[in-house]
């Protein structure tokens, strides 16, 4: 069942003299507890999509259906409270400088009506996930690259989402954290039950990881399907020429059950 359901997605972005079309006639369904991973070069409009499904981006036209409620018709209150349900990472981490570990995971969770007492049983729970009980009281500029996604990752998942988005969330590793990263990722999708919305360049991330797969380019989508499909049959040029960059890259497949 999906998810997600986005429907004629455009998304376009006023400059003078004229518009930009960012997204175009985009649809796309996206299977509760699957990982999706949407490929494409810089400015193919995966950042600008995928901000659609929280309306971080409203669409210009289309319909952004999540658990079937469309988004594009909620309340700023409602839609407030949809978002918690949609976590965010990214490749630069987003951390907040001046704070600990502990803190930044605690961070989205200022406003719960959650006692104090829950609130850190709950951070300590996501540090436990992550792997980074040891550093709660590190800050940001002591962690490795791996690390600081980690926490990146706990916080993301602080009000207990049911989506997680990846936005280029291991291009800034090498291949070895890259490695952990998705394993971590895995974990979390066949241990929570959490959709994972993947975007990157990078195929070999897909490979390892994703069930399904888009690839895209000025705007659209070109090709779709599982990655086993995709993998062995590319119908376009462009999918082609990322499964053969992907070559060559020491990022193995995890074990995934549906
Ligand atoms: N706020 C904005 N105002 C105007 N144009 C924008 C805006 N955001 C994105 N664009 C343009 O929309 C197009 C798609 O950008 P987008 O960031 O979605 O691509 P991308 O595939 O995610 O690339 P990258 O990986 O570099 O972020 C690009 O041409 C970009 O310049």
């Amino acid at each position: 069942m999906s998810l997600i359901e986005l429907s004629h997605i455009n998304v376009d972005f006023k400059q003078a003299p004229g518009s930009v079309p960012a997204v175009f006639d985009v649809s796309l369904k996206i299977n509760r507890g699957s990982i999706f991973g949407i490929v494409g070069y810089s400015g193919a409009g995966k950042s600008t999509l995928v901000r659609t499904i929280n309306l971080l981006q409203r669409p210009t036209e289309g319909s952004v259906k999540v658990n079937d409620v469309e988004m594009t018709n909620l309340s700023p209150q409602e839609l407030r409270l949809k978002r918690q349900k949609i976590g965010m990472i990214f490749q630069h981490f987003n951390l907040l400088d001046e704070m600990t570990v502990q803190q930044n995971i605690l961070q989205p969770l200022k406003h719960s009506t959650q006692s104090q007492t829950q609130k850190h049983a709950k951070v300590q729970q996501l540090l436990d996930l992550v792997g980074l009980t040891a550093q709660a009281q590190n800050y940001p500029h002591q962690l490795s690259g791996g690390q600081k996604q980690r926490v990146a990752i706990a916080r993301a998942l602080a009000n207990d989402p049911d989506i997680l988005i990846s936005d280029e969330a291991t291009s800034a590793l090498d291949p070895k954290t890259t490695q952990q990263i998705l394993e971590l990722l895995n974990h979390l999708n066949q241990t929570l039950g959490l959709t994972i919305l993947i975007i990157t360049h990078e195929m070999q991330v897909i490979e390892a990881l994703a069930d399904q797969v888009a690839i895209m380019e000025k705007g659209q989508i070109i090709e779709t399907g599982s990655v086993a499909n995709v993998f062995q049959h590319p119908k376009q040029k462009l999918t082609q020429e990322f499964i053969t960059l992907a070559q060559g890259f020491s990022i193995s497949k995890l074990q995934r059950t549906p």
